[in-house]
């Protein structure tokens, strides 16, 4: 099947913040990055704080301008369209929802214009119709009608987090991507957004990009899960056997830290924090943390591998054994004392 988005080596390079204009700092936020997002699939990031998800998810959507690399939409090369047929492209295709409704809604329109915002901007409908679209909306995600007059304000955090949804669905876009959509909630509330995503991706059969550090979700949410370490893609598992089956150390560590496993385990340690993205490792990035790493892993980037399952891939020199279980990987990485 064609893809719906498609990145070819992008690459997103960023001044350094607080660095002021003549800084010569950069950050290496998304670096050789090849993925494609089919019609109707799920697509879970992970990876620490800083390694690139949102960035990957706003260049997948035209939000960011890949420092270099394609960016391939609906088979069309994004960047290099007029802006106003990219923006008219992406913008009825796609939708986005962040984390924080409180501050991604504005704060003096009631709902039932911030519903009818985007179909005005994109000048969808008669009035009578974009009303009725908006009631549509609105029952979709399950907001009762009285709602429509309400201030972001007087709604609740799972509320808002709704009336960010039916925005984002406003238009009847082909994917959706969701950053951290439940992070900012009540954990009462998450898994009625989840749901909702859930239930909303069936029904209208969306493409989903799901960002969160909340893995287990992710996996549970998705049909492929892609990790990313200080800007790469180092590795792409389907959601089924990313805990267990995944090739890349660093997924394996991730997957480990997580509660939730039927058999709970110490976690895989990892030395010290995720290095700055202002100055990546040589070679695999992941090396400085890694148990496995030499000199090999110091000089070269690897390429991808293909595991032997079908739409799985990875970059390591050493990757974890297929049927080696993350308990005994737990003893093999933990420090050995000195002797
Ligand atoms: N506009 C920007 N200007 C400069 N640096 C940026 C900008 N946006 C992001 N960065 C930096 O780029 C790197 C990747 O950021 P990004 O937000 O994509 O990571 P992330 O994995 O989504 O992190 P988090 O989980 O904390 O949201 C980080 O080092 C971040 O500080």
């Amino acid at each position: 099947m064609n893809a719906l988005v498609e990145l070819s080596d992008a690459h997103v390079v960023y001044r350094a913040r607080g660095g002021g204009v003549f800084t010569r700092d950069r950050v290496y936020a998304l670096t050789g990055a090849d993925l494609a997002v089919a019609p109707g699939e799920t697509v879970g990031v992970v990876g620490e704080s800083g390694c690139g998800k949102s960035t990957l998810a706003k260049v997948l959507v035209g939000v960011v301008r890949p420092t270099s690399g394609t960016v391939y939409f609906k088979g069309r090369d994004l960047w290099s369209l007029p802006a106003a047929e990219r923006r008219a492209t992406v913008g009825a295709s796609t939708g986005m929802v962040f984390q924080d409704p409180s501050t991604a809604l504005n704060r003096r329109l009631p709902v039932r214009q911030i519903l009818r915002d985007p179909l005005d901007v994109h000048d969808r409908g008669s009035r009578a119709g974009r009303a009725e679209r908006v009631r549509e909306l609105m029952a979709l995600v399950g907001l009762p009608r009285a709602l429509g007059d309400a201030l972001p304000g007087q709604l609740s955090g799972g509320q808002r987090q709704r009336v960010a949804i039916a925005r984002a669905l406003a238009l009847d876009p082909d994917l959706v991507i969701a950053d951290e959509p439940t992070s900012a909630l009540d954990v009462s509330v998450r898994a009625q957004i989840l749901n909702l995503l859930l239930d909303l991706r069936e029904r209208l059969g969306l493409a989903l990009v799901f960002v969160s550090h909340d893995i287990q979700t992710v996996r549970r949410m998705s049909d492929r899960v892609i990790t990313m370490y200080l800007g790469r893609i180092v590795e792409e598992t389907p959601a089924d056997r990313v805990t267990d089956r995944a090739r890349h150390p660093y997924t394996r560590a991730l997957f480990s830290a997580t509660p939730g496993l039927l058999d709970p385990i110490d976690p895989i340690p990892l030395a010290g924090p995720v290095p700055s993205a202002t100055r990546p490792p040589s070679g695999c990035p992941f090396r400085t943390r890694c148990w496995k790493a030499d000199d090999r892993c110091a000089s070269v980037m690897p390429d991808f591998s293909a595991a032997s399952h079908p739409g799985h891939r990875y970059r390591c020199h050493h990757p974890v054994e297929e049927e080696q279980s993350t308990r005994d990987l737990v003893r093999q990485s933990l420090p050995r004392e000195p002797p």
